[in-house]
């Protein structure tokens, strides 16, 4: 559904991604790592339109402008950031209905002229975000100011608001950074029961979360797709050990 040829990202002198081919399928949770510096977020915020980029990216075999966050956003394309970009004063559940509001009725015209319908749509964008939160365990917080929760609680909020754009798949930087264990692995289930309905890319450093989610890992070293393939596999291919420093990648960490 996402394919991507080429795709490269220079910053000056620096080629943070550089000709990278990659693919996400259908129904898929594919896992994106890689060493500090690899080009990761660079591959996402490419993917996502933040940066331009060269290249070429298909979804559903059509082809997506690049350098465009609107497009992306158009094509389906929701990112959850490595820093939680909550608003600290709007409750956890206004900070989810932002996500869905460039959909159907907004702006004056639309307020002033069908103000029955807007009100519908309101209503009906604050029962999906009530129940996006809740799927997410955080309908105690619901009302409660961003900046009052917990990091992994913000971070949480900023999935559900990619949730509740209707995305086509979901680009995932770091989700488990900051988190302990029991945090992880409860962040862990969220992720496999959101990917029965989404697609997404994964990128993180815990191997454990990556080796128990991801149907299909793809390594990244300098800015170049080193490996490409099952978790297991992956992690026990030379290329990927000798990218992680020369030492075995531990996949229980
Ligand atoms: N805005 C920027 N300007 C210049 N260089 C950048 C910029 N953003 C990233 N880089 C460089 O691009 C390369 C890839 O960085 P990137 O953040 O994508 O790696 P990463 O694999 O996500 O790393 P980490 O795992 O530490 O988050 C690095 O050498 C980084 O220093």
């Amino acid at each position: 559904m996402l394919r991507a040829e080429g795709v490269s990202v220079h910053y000056g002198g620096v080629r943070a991604v550089d000709g990278v081919d990659a693919h996400l399928d259908e129904g898929e949770l594919l896992g994106l790592i890689g060493p500090n510096g690899s080009g990761k977020s660079t591959l996402l915020n490419a993917l996502c339109g933040v940066v331009a980029a060269s290249g070429k990216v298909r979804i559903d075999g059509r082809p997506m402008p690049l350098g465009s966050p609107a497009a992306a956003r158009r094509n389906g394309i929701a990112r959850v950031f490595q820093v939680p970009q909550t608003y600290p004063e709007l409750s956890a559940l206004e900070n989810v209905v932002v996500g869905s509001h460039e959909q159907g009725l907004v702006g004056v015209a639309g307020a002033w002229f069908r103000r029955r319908a807007m009100w519908r749509l309101e209503r009906s964008r604050c029962r999906e975000a009530m129940e996006t939160l809740e799927m997410l365990g955080l309908a105690d917080v619901a009302a409660a100011p961003a900046e009052s929760l917990s990091y992994g609680q913000r971070r949480l909020v900023d999935l559900a608001r990619a949730m509740v754009a209707q995305p086509r798949l979901v680009l995932l930087d770091e989700p488990s950074a900051g988190l302990n264990d029991s945090e992880t692995e409860h962040l862990g289930g969220l992720l496999r029961t959101i990917n029965r309905d989404l697609p997404m890319v994964l990128v993180d450093h815990k191997m454990g979360l990556i080796t128990s989610l991801c149907h299909r890992v793809t390594v990244l070293d300098t800015g170049t797709v080193v490996a490409d393939g099952p978790p297991g596999e992956v992690l026990a291919d030379p290329a990927v050990i000798r990218a992680y420093l020369g030492g075995p990648v531990d996949a229980e960490s």
